[in-house]
């Protein structure tokens, strides 16, 4: 299931990001607070638990997070989405996959993961900036659930109908929160009008 988050303030930050004047420093600064406005429709149903605060006057009901949430960023372009959920969510536990794309074939290639034994009842949150051919989240998603996590969800900025679609296929079960449904992809497997290689335009690496 796709949810498109509808925000004046998501739809100026995207903007920037977008623009290809936009320079590493900014971009990872737009791309922390769009996380941040993504964080509180995908956690709207998170659960709390119920404990007791002392004010300096008075005893109260307070809460806190039932399940400590896992964030796991898809490295490298993820990276830049941690510390938006890190500045609102107290407590997480943040577990790397490493993965890119192949140039050629377009084929996701695992290269490092670290996921938590004893996480598999909590809340997973899947970050990742980009959804193209979808290839590179269904991969993380067969990972993920072969290590016994069933709780999961997906939080992108930017997603093309083609990668929406085999997600769908793949996990019905998985729901997605993203800033942009773009138009569709270009022949070398870029989202169109997009905002080019999030990784590259985080960390200044040129494409080869
Ligand atoms: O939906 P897909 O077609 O699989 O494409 C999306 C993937 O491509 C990008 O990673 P990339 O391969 O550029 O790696 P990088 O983050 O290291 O640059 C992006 O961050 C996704 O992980
Ligand atoms: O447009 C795209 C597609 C995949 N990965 C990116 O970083 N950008
Ligand atoms: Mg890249």
């Amino acid at each position: 299931m796709l949810i498109v988050v509808d925000h004046p303030l998501v739809k100026v930050h995207i903007s920037i990001l977008r623009r290809q004047e936009t320079g590493t420093d900014a971009f990872r600064q737009h791309l922390t607070a769009l996380t941040r406005l993504l964080a509180f429709p995908a956690l709207q149903d998170l659960q709390l638990t119920p404990i007791s605060v002392r004010t300096p006057l008075a005893e109260t009901t307070g809460y806190r997070v039932q399940k400590m949430l896992v964030l796991v960023p898809v490295l490298r372009a993820g990276l830049g989405m941690v510390e938006g959920f890190r500045d609102v969510v107290p407590d997480t536990v943040v577990s790397h996959l490493g993965m890119y794309r192949d140039h050629r074939t377009l084929k996701p290639i695992r290269y490092y993961s670290n996921f938590p034994a004893s996480y598999h009842d909590h809340p997973v949150i899947l970050l990742d900036p980009m959804l193209a051919t979808g290839g590179s989240a269904v991969d993380a998603l067969d990972y993920l659930k072969a290590e016994g996590a069933r709780n999961i969800r997906v939080v992108s900025i930017i997603s093309a109908p083609e990668g929406v679609k085999k997600l769908e296929e793949c996990h019905p079960d998985v729901r997605v929160y993203t800033a942009q449904l773009d138009e569709r992809l270009n022949e070398l497997g870029y989202i169109i009008p997009g905002l080019g290689d999030a990784g590259d335009r985080q960390f200044g690496t040129v494409p080869d």
